[in-house]
């Protein structure tokens, strides 16, 4: 099954043969490493008939009297699929997932509750409660997998006392606007909540604990990914109340936020639970798929098909169009001096650049970096420059991402399309749809960040 689902038409609107087979082959490449992340099989090749899977050790499920399933995260809804598809013995489960995703996956023994994304709702809310009265019940003997991927932290929220949902709905608002990055963002979060920052694995404890990780966060950090709610917390109530200073927050703060960090701060509430604490003892955080798999995966196809690669990681960032013109650049060597690599060749990496959003236009990173590279790659014959988003949603558009060749700016020029204007606007999706050059693919259901390619053809 090919996730892009105008992987053809989008080859064939390279103008020579060459550009085609670029685009065909970086196409194919991605199609393959979205594949390799797919949570479904992500989980489900972890578990055989009586046990899960880590590294070079195996937890035996026959060891437990019950085994309870909960989580959180865009891609939960697969992940848990997998799981009740593998284990019989499930006594209870329940895994919060953006609404309307819950009714894509049919459960008969896990409950997947419909939630707010990217703000949390009311069924964020009673899903955590749910989550935390299956916890209460969950003794040593007993096993508890947790399912998490990206967008948990919204999905699954159980908010410290006095703070209300409209407060928290206020917090997110303000942190997600506020140019702090992902890190940062969840401090806070993970400092007003009684399911963020391994308080969750203080819930299930003395159960033994089971995390299955879907890694959206560069360098899969276990204690920000989803604010991390089995893993131990770094962070501390001071470093949250410097991210409020830091980026003007504090008067803008709803009081009962204010007032959570600042009894924190003076020891009135507990901290979260640091690395060493006895309650991850019985933890195993396990990440099952992240974005340098779907590199790896892409790398895989590329070389198979014959073309010298080059993987320049998974931790890309930076300013989505300034990346592009990289990218541009070094398309422009590897044609021009055969260098790092000499044609026919490739280059991917991965990560989450960012954009300065002043327009009003329509588009996402992964869009407005290929757009970024519009101009510099023109005039290379045989180049195919693309970036996609896995989940399959870039930004505010419908399209996954976009595709460009040596030829797209002299076939914007001819239809009246200035790349500049375009990006001044932040209209990616505007430009790409109407080149025909936007990859769609629809809600892919996993989420493990963007990736990026460079074809050049021999
Ligand atoms: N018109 C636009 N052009 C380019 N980028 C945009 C535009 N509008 C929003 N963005 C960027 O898109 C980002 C959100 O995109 P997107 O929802 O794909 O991210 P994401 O990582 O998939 O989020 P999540 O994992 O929470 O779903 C915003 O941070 C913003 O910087
Ligand atoms: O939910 C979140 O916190 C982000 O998706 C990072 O994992
Ligand atoms: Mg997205």
């Amino acid at each position: 099954m090919s996730y892009i689902k105008n992987l053809e038409d989008l080859t064939m609107n390279g103008p020579t043969q060459k550009d085609k087979n670029a685009r065909r082959s970086i196409l194919l490449s991605f199609d393959k490493a979205i594949a390799s992340v797919d949570p479904y099989k992500s989980v489900s090749s972890r578990i055989s008939d009586n046990s899960i899977f880590q590294m070079n050790k195996s937890i035996e499920l026959s060891d437990f009297e019950e085994i309870f399933v909960i989580g959180a995260g865009k891609a939960s809804g697969m992940m848990a699929k997998a799981v009740e598809d593998k284990i019989e013995r499930i006594s209870e489960g329940w895994v919060n997932v953006p609404a309307k995703t819950e009714k894509l996956v049919d459960l008969s023994k896990i409950r997947l509750n419909p939630a707010g994304h990217p703000i949390p709702d009311e069924g964020s809310i009673n899903g955590a409660r749910e989550m935390l009265r299956i916890l209460s019940k969950a003794d040593e003997k007993d096993l508890v997998i947790v399912l998490i991927s990206g967008g948990g932290s919204a999905l699954m929220e159980y908010p410290m006392e006095g703070i209300t949902l409209e407060d928290l709905r206020e917090m997110n608002r303000l942190l997600v606007l506020s140019g702090a990055d992902i890190r940062e963002i969840n401090t806070v979060r993970k400092h007003v909540s009684r399911v963020k920052g391994g308080r969750l694995a203080e819930a299930a404890y003395p159960a033994r604990v089971v995390s299955l990780i879907i890694s959206d966060v560069i360098g899969d950090p276990l204690d920000t990914i989803a604010s991390g709610p089995t893993a131990p917390d770094e962070t501390t109530f001071q470093d949250a109340w410097e991210v409020l200073r830091n980026y003007s927050l504090v008067e803008r703060m709803p009081q009962s936020i204010i007032k959570v960090i600042k009894d924190g701060v003076e020891g009135r509430i507990p901290e979260t639970p640091k690395p060493g604490d006895p309650i991850f003892e019985n933890v195993t955080n396990m990440i099952v798929a992240n974005n340098l798999k779907a590199v790896q995966a892409a790398e895989g196809v590329l070389r198979s098909l014959g073309y010298s690669t080059l993987v320049l990681g998974s931790r890309v960032q930076g300013e989505a169009r300034h990346i592009g013109k990289m990218l541009a650049g070094l398309a422009s060597s590897i044609r021009n001096e055969g260098i790092p690599l000499s044609p026919p060749a490739a280059l991917l990496m991965g990560g989450e650049t960012t954009v300065t959003v002043t327009g009003k236009g329509v588009g996402g990173r992964n869009q407005e970096l290929v757009l970024g590279a519009v101009r510099q790659v023109a005039g290379l014959d045989g180049v195919a420059i693309a970036s996609i988003g896995t989940d399959g949603i870039d930004g505010t558009s419908e399209a996954a991402g976009a595709i460009c060749d040596g030829h797209t700016l002299e076939r914007a020029l001819s239809e009246g399309l200035k790349p500049e204007e375009y990006l001044k606007n932040n209209d990616s999706y505007s430009f790409f749809s109407w080149l025909g050059d936007a990859i769609i693919t629809g809600p892919t259901l996993t989420n493990v960040m963007d990736l990026m390619g460079v074809v050049v053809e021999d």
